[in-house]
């Protein structure tokens, strides 16, 4: 007993030892790697390299084109200057507000139109859309045992590493995963469209009770039910949920579903496609993508930042305590350090992002309904005062209009949905874009990308181990 005390407490130090000379290793190489692999900017300049695929006047680098969606920021004055202009979003040419309007008016789920609307280009009828709901319905469940080896036996901390990863998983469930011809492309995507609200609420699960220690609950989905009901029973230890959450989610979903090629994940998609991969590797990539917080993963680094700030600032009422938390956000003094206020900025709009007026406006709603007018004021607050506290701590004028994931946050948190789930609930919309630019890719694009790196490191003679 006491031997193996010893040999055991020894095992222990060596792996301490070890696990501390791999941080020190690390912690040397990675202050070597940040003062040599630095290539300066005027080298960029020089090279006239579109960094971040960009122009010189931040408009993204033209490399495809698409007729899935459009997103409209900018324009050009006669000298070509550009000009700051409210943001329109379309998805197949419809303006995505009255969508979302009549959906409103209508009182009724909108999602699965949307996709139907980006993966075939037009709206359906009554009996196409009824069709189509139910055979996504028919794909609702996932695989049998799927849950149990593929979610359960690897939990994870991050949801979208685990869809990431079930996305995969599903290639092996695939009897005709490797066939990129469009029909078998779009049996996969209407697969996963459907089987998505399992895969991230099942993930979800799959973390609550592994390391929050609360009890498993695995509702099954149900073929009647839309995308958002799904999503909400599955995600609730009940299973309930009242018809005006889900309609309310289900309207975030629609504002989520599309952002025209060029957004990172979409990119990431159309990147990934042009080698002629398989569907599940697309898309994973595609999820690895969104999860960045420069990109989707900014809702939930938002209401971290929120966090933050609640902690930071005395008190939430006062602006200029939040005023002198944002400077020191910019500054890289707080929150993340990384200088970012998360929620703002936009690569394409200028003035305003139409989903961000959409999804202020639910969430305004909500505020009132639930007493939380002082939260709501602070994110008021960050959206009307960025642009002017970037400008006072950069010097720099810079259009900083609130993003859609600013105000997708509070809604879910008002909704009651988990914040894991954010970033999760917008792959969840977006795959239907993503689908639908895949298809597009192997359709219409049928290059592989492959743009090009200019070499400027200096050729050096290489010198035997024994000389060096
Ligand atoms: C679904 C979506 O993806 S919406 C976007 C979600 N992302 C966020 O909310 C994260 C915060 N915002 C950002 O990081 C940026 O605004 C982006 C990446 C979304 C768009 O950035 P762009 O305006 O196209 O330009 P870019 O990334 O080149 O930024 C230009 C400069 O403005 C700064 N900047 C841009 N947005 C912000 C911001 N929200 N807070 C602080 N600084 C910002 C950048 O740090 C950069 O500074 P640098 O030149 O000193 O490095
Ligand atoms: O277009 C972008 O760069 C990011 C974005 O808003 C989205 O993908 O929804």
């Amino acid at each position: 007993m006491s031997d193996n005390y010893e040999a055991f407490t020894t095992e222990k130090e060596r792996l301490i030892d070890r696990l501390s000379e791999e941080k020190a290793f690390c912690m040397s190489k990675a202050r070597e790697l940040n003062r040599t692999d630095i290539i300066p900017d005027s080298l960029y300049i020089e090279k006239d390299v579109k960094r971040g695929l960009r122009n010189a006047n931040g408009t993204g680098v033209i490399v495809g084109l698409t007729k899935v969606g459009e997103v409209i920021g900018y324009e050009f004055d006669p000298q070509g200057n550009k000009i700051a202009i409210d943001g329109k979003l379309y998805y197949r040419g419809y303006d995505v507000e009255d969508i979302f309007n009549n959906c409103v008016q209508e009182n009724r789920f909108g999602f699965e139109e949307v996709t139907y609307l980006l993966l075939f280009g037009e709206l359906p009828t009554k009996s196409e859309l009824a069709e189509f709901n139910t055979m996504l319905g028919s794909k609702r469940e996932l695989p049998r045992g799927f849950a149990r080896d593929m979610i359960l036996t690897a939990p994870s901390h991050s949801i979208m590493n685990k869809l990431a990863r079930s996305v995969l998983a599903m290639y092996s469930y695939d009897d005709n995963p490797d066939d990129t011809s469009v029909e078998n492309v779009l049996r996969q995507s209407l697969s996963l469209i459907g089987h998505f609200p399992a895969l991230i609420a099942y993930g979800y699960q799959a973390k609550r009770s592994s390391f929050y220690n609360e009890s498993l609950h695995l509702h099954n989905p149900i073929p009647e039910l839309t995308t958002a009901e799904n999503i909400l029973r599955m995600l609730r230890p009940t299973g309930e949920y009242t018809d005006i959450e889900a309609k309310l989610l289900d309207l975030s979903l629609i504002l989520h579903a599309e952002h025209g090629g060029g957004n990172n994940s979409t990119f990431a998609t159309h990147l990934v496609s042009s080698s002629g991969t398989d569907t599940y590797s697309a898309i994973a990539a595609a999820v690895g993508a969104l999860k960045g917080p420069k990109h989707g993963g900014a809702n939930i680094a938002v209401i971290n930042m929120m966090h933050d700030l609640y902690q930071n600032v005395k008190d939430i009422t006062n602006e200029s305590q939040i005023e002198d938390y944002l400077v020191k956000v910019l500054r890289g003094e707080a929150n993340d350090h990384s200088g970012l206020i998360y929620g703002l900025g936009h690569a394409i709009y200028t003035i305003s992002d139409p989903r961000a007026i959409l999804l202020k406006g639910m969430a305004k709603k909500l505020a009132e309904s639930k007493g939380l007018e002082d939260a709501f004021h602070v994110y008021e607050f960050i959206e009307s005062q960025g642009a002017a506290l970037y400008k006072e701590v950069k010097g720099i004028d810079k259009p900083m209009p609130a993003n859609v994931d600013l105000y997708s946050g509070f809604v879910y948190r008002a909704l009651n949905i988990p914040v894991d789930i954010a970033t999760p609930l917008f792959a969840t919309a977006r795959l239907s874009g993503w689908c639908a630019h895949r298809l597009e890719e192997i359709i219409t694009g049928r290059r592989l990308m492959r743009p090009a790196y200019n070499g400027v490191q200096p050729y050096l003679n290489y010198v035997p181990i024994q000389n060096r």
